[in-house]
Order: structure tokens, then C-alpha cells, then sequence
């Protein structure tokens, strides 16, 4: 039996992790920790969780915690861990790390573009990117799993193969992104009250969004040498989901089964990664609830640029899905198991 503490379980990506690790057989939840909610019974909470969890919240002390389980999920705002780490929490569980803290190799890329200072850069080289697709190997071995962000998950999925394969020319690429608010989070927000969001759709972090560097840095990695991008975030008035939209210029002039075969060769045996058939494009609504991301791409031979798509649930494989299929990674466990989830549909 895998012992498991969630910190941040009241949030919505920490509600998402307790209903996902809740399902398992192999898996406890001793933890549901929290900062406001202390003692308060979890499902008052979420109700949802009514007759099925009976435990109340606990703190936020993640050193307690560590000497009880043995996988800590930190669903928390950005700079929690990096204040709360140290060599004896490592020494005792893995941790699965939903924020930014760990994502970014530079700490003073990270410093820039949070606008945060950080407080234990030492774990920073030690964390292993949690994108199992392409960081699979190391994920097996590793203490500190930084779980990837949202917007990257979707847009390093659905961009690295034509990278890495040097189809595109990477300082071209251009992403249009679009999220649920549940991506913002349970916090109480006037940006995200029913008036504002309801039908409307707008960009926010216009050239200063905090995914940028990220999805660079993985970017980079795949083409070899530093790469920027220009990226744009969208609300949308849904409850989960994101799109990504990208375009690049093509290198050289190729097929729709020459592109075809590349994504085929990085993902054809990938689980959670679906390769849509010709001219069918991605859609939220097709894999809400569930931990695939599904991709496709068009070319346009006018330009030579190629449009690529990806969709994906933002709680699921972009937050607490994909921390749990790290999870079964860290622990030798089928990758996909506990979340062979069918997206629901309508
Ligand atoms: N929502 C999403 O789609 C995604 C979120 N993430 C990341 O997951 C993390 C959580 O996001 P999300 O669930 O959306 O956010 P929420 O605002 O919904 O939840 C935040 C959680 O963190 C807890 N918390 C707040 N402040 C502190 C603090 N100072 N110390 C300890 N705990 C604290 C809250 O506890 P309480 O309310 O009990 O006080 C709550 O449980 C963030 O880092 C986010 O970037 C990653 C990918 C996608
Ligand atoms: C709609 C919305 O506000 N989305 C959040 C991103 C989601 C998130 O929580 O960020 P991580 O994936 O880095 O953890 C934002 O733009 O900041």
C-alpha cells in the first residue's frame, strides 16, 4: 500500500488528486492538508467526497508529514515547497511537485519571471521534469518530481517531436492558448466571477506569462540550442480545458505522411497520447475527465507554416493526472494505472 499526503488538497488541483488516488486499491490518502481549513472535515469541503472520505483537514506542516507517507503531492502556490524542502524530507519520500518551483533549471529565470525570490535553489538541478513522454527514464529514479505546468504539458506534446526532428524552425513558433477557469484555481478572484468570464473570452499575461519560459526551456532541450517563443494565454468560459493552437515555419517543404510519421514515431506507443486521423482536429470536450492530450496538425503549403493543435483537461493530464502517472512511475507501477479514465462526454 502506497501511503500518500496531499498539501493544497482543497484546491482544485488537490480535489482532482483525491478523487483520482481515491479510486485505487494500491493507494491510502493519510494527508488532507490545507492552510484555512484545518480540522474541518474534508468533505464539507468538497462535497462530492460526502460518505466517502471521513477524514478531516490537516495542517500544511510538510515535515510531519514526511515521516508518515510515502509520496507527498504539494498542490500549493508558487514558492511553497521551495520554502518548506529540505535533505530530510527528501530522505524520507518522494515528493510530486504541482507548482513552478522546480521547473526551471535557471533560478534566475524562474526569480524574472515570477516575480519571486527562491528559497532552496540546491533542489533545483535534483528535480526531474515530470513529462513522462519524454523525461520517462529519469522520473524512475528520481526524489523531487516538478510536475509540469498546464500550458506546457499541452504545448511541449503537441510542438517537441516536429523540434526535435528539426521539421520547424523553433524561433518561429507561436502559441494561442485557451483555458477553463478552473486553471486559475478555487481562490476567490473577481477575474473569475461568473460575470466577468461568462460569455466573454479574453488574453491575459500577454508577453509576460510565467509558461514561457518553461515551454522554451523544454523546447530547447528538443532543438539543441536556446529557442523563444511567443505566447499568448486566453479565458474561456468552461470549467476544464485547454487548446493550444501553434504555428511554426516548416524548414523544408514536406508531406502530410512525412509529419504524420514523425509524431507516429514519438507517440504511437504512448497511452495518453492520441495522433487524431487527418483533418480532425482537437477538441476539450473529447478528452475532458480524462488524462489524454489529443494532437493533430495541418499544413498550409501557401506559407509553409504548419498549424499544430492540442487539447487536453487541465486538472487531469496537466495537473493531478499526470502527478499520478508520475507517481506510478517513481514506484514501479503500470504507467497508466488508475487512469485509464474515458472522457466524458456530452
Ligand atoms: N488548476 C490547474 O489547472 C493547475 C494548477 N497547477 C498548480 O497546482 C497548484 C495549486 O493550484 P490550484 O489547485 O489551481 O490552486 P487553488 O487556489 O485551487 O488551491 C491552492 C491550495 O493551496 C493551499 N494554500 C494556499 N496558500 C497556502 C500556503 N501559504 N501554504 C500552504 N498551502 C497553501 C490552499 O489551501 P487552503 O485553501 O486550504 O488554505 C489550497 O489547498 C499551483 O501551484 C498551480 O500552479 C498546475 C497545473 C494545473
Ligand atoms: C486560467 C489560468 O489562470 N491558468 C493559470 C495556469 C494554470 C496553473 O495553475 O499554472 P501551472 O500549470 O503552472 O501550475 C495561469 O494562467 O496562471
Amino acid at each position: 500500500m502506497i501511503k500518500a499526503g496531499i498539501i493544497g488538497s482543497t484546491g482544485y488541483a488537490g480535489g482532482e488528486l483525491a478523487r483520482l488516488l481515491l479510486q485505487r486499491d494500491d493507494v491510502k490518502i493519510k494527508w488532507y492538508g490545507s492552510k484555512s481549513y484545518v480540522d474541518q472535515k474534508y468533505a464539507s469541503i468538497y462535497q462530492n467526497m460526502f460518505e466517502i472520505v471521513s477524514d478531516s483537514c490537516m495542517d500544511d506542516n510538510i515535515e510531519a508529514l514526511a515521516e508518515k507517507v510515502d509520496v507527498i503531492f504539494t498542490a500549493t502556490p508558487q514558492g511553497f515547497l521551495a520554502s518548506a524542502l529540505n535533505d530530510r524530507i527528501l530522505s524520507q519520500t518522494k515528493v510530486i511537485d504541482l507548482s513552478a518551483d522546480f521547473r526551471i533549471q535557471d533560478v534566475s529565470i524562474y526569480e524574472k519571471w515570477y516575480q519571486i525570490q527562491h528559497k532552496s535553489p540546491q533542489y533545483i538541478k535534483e528535480a526531474v521534469y515530470g513529462l513522462p513522454e519524454i523525461n520517462r527514464e529519469k522520473i524512475k529514479n528520481a526524489r523531487l518530481i516538478a510536475n509540469p505546468g498546464c500550458y506546457p504539458t499541452c504545448s511541449e506534446l503537441s510542438i517537441y517531436p516536429l523540434v526535435k526532428e528539426g521539421l520547424i524552425d523553433p524561433d518561429t513558433i507561436i502559441i494561442d492558448a485557451k483555458s477553463g477557469t478552473s486553471g486559475a484555481g478555487r481562490g476567490a478572484k473577481v477575474d473569475n466571477l461568473y460575470c466577468e468570464v461568462n460569455e466573454n473570452i479574453k488574453a491575459y499575461g500577454v508577453g509576460v506569462h510565467r509558461h514561457t519560459p518553461e515551454i522554451e526551456e523544454q523546447l530547447s532541450y528538443g532543438a539543441g540550442k536556446p529557442v523563444t517563443i511567443s505566447f499568448t494565454p486566453h479565458l474561456v468560459p468552461m470549467n476544464r480545458g485547454i487548446l493550444i493552437t501553434a504555428y511554426a515555419s516548416l524548414t523544408s517543404k514536406v508531406s502530410y505522411e512525412e509529419v504524420k510519421a514523425v509524431y507516429d514515431k514519438y507517440y504511437d506507443k504512448e497511452f495518453f497520447v492520441r495522433v487524431l486521423e487527418k483533418d480532425v482536429t482537437p477538441q476539450t470536450k473529447w478528452v475532458e475527465g480524462s488524462n489524454f492530450v489529443d494532437v493533430n496538425f495541418k499544413i498550409d503549403p501557401r506559407t509553409n507554416r504548419i498549424v499544430m493543435m492540442g487539447a487536453m483537461d487541465n486538472l487531469v493530464k496537466g495537473a493531478a493526472g499526470q502527478a499520478v502517472q508520475n507517481m506510478n512511475l517513481l514506484f514501479g507501477l503500470e504507467e497508466n494505472k488508475g487512469l485509464k479514465l474515458i472522457p466524458m462526454f456530452p
